[in-house]
């Protein structure tokens, strides 16, 4: 892994929003894993800036979200296709048929999850996978764990993952009690993985994801193993490849 520590958030998303496009520029059917939540949300305002100035085309592009609440209607505005739509695909020229996000509302999610899995094998691998990370360490929805799944599955989000996230809600009871989400092993197969950590309250959970022991309890220590993982954060951290 390698480190860039920035002083701001808007240079960080600046940089994270570059080497996005690097990889539709050099390749522009490029297939790229997106991440929802409060992390990606200037980056994604980058990106449509880039879109806006003709910097960039995304017609061939496509794309797999890491993940989607399960119950959640579509159409609510916290659904992880609402959000996407809104901060990103509406802006830009991606082919809707080309984004992908596990549907939340399948009548059978064990099939939903298959044929997640099955597109993403088929279209991929994952060219560039933008992570953010939770408190508990989470990526993607893989919660902290005895054992990990390697494929798309649905998971009982844990308490203190519904508590962060009740800021996007009108109260704890609205947020989602399970969502799907990509496996570890779909993560890690990406051939490259751009981790994006913000604020210094996450600089703990961070210092464990780079330095400590790798552990399903904290499924972000499994990019340890990846060999082209860039982390950027404007979180105080050590690291023996960092660079400010
Ligand atoms: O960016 P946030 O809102 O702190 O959430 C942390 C991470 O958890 C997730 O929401 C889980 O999907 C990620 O997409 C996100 O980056």
């Amino acid at each position: 892994m390698i480190l860039h520590k920035f002083k701001n958030q808007s240079e960080l998303d600046r940089v994270a929003a570059d080497l996005m496009l690097s990889v539709v520029r050099a390749k522009p059917n490029a297939v790229l894993g997106m991440a929802t939540g409060g992390t990606p949300v200037g980056l994604y305002e980058e990106i449509v800036k880039s879109y806006q100035q003709g910097l960039v085309s995304f017609k061939e592009a496509r794309t797999f979200n890491l993940d989607e609440y399960v119950g959640l209607p579509v159409s609510h505005a916290e659904s992880y296709r609402s959000f996407m739509q809104r901060n990103l695909f509406d802006h830009i020229d991606i082919e809707p048929e080309n984004t992908h996000v596990p549907n939340g509302n399948a009548p059978d999610i064990e099939a939903e999850c298959r044929r997640y899995d099955e597109m993403m094998y088929q279209l991929g691998p994952i060219d560039m996978q933008l992570l953010g990370i939770g408190h508990n360490g989470h990526i993607g929805f893989n919660e902290p764990d005895t054992s990990l799944s390697r494929f798309t599955h649905k998971v009982t989000l844990k308490e203190d993952t519904r508590e962060a996230n009740k800021r996007f809600f009108n109260s704890l009871d609205e947020v989602p009690t399970h969502a799907v989400t990509m496996g570890m092993g779909s993560i890690l197969h990406a051939k490259a993985i751009l981790l994006v950590v913000k604020g210094q309250e996450k600089a703990e959970i961070l210092d464990r994801t780079l330095n400590g022991a790798i552990t399903t309890e904290i499924p972000a220590s499994l990019l340890q193993t990846h060999p082209r993982v860039i982390v950027l954060t404007d979180c105080d951290v050590n690291y023996k490849l960092s660079h400010s």
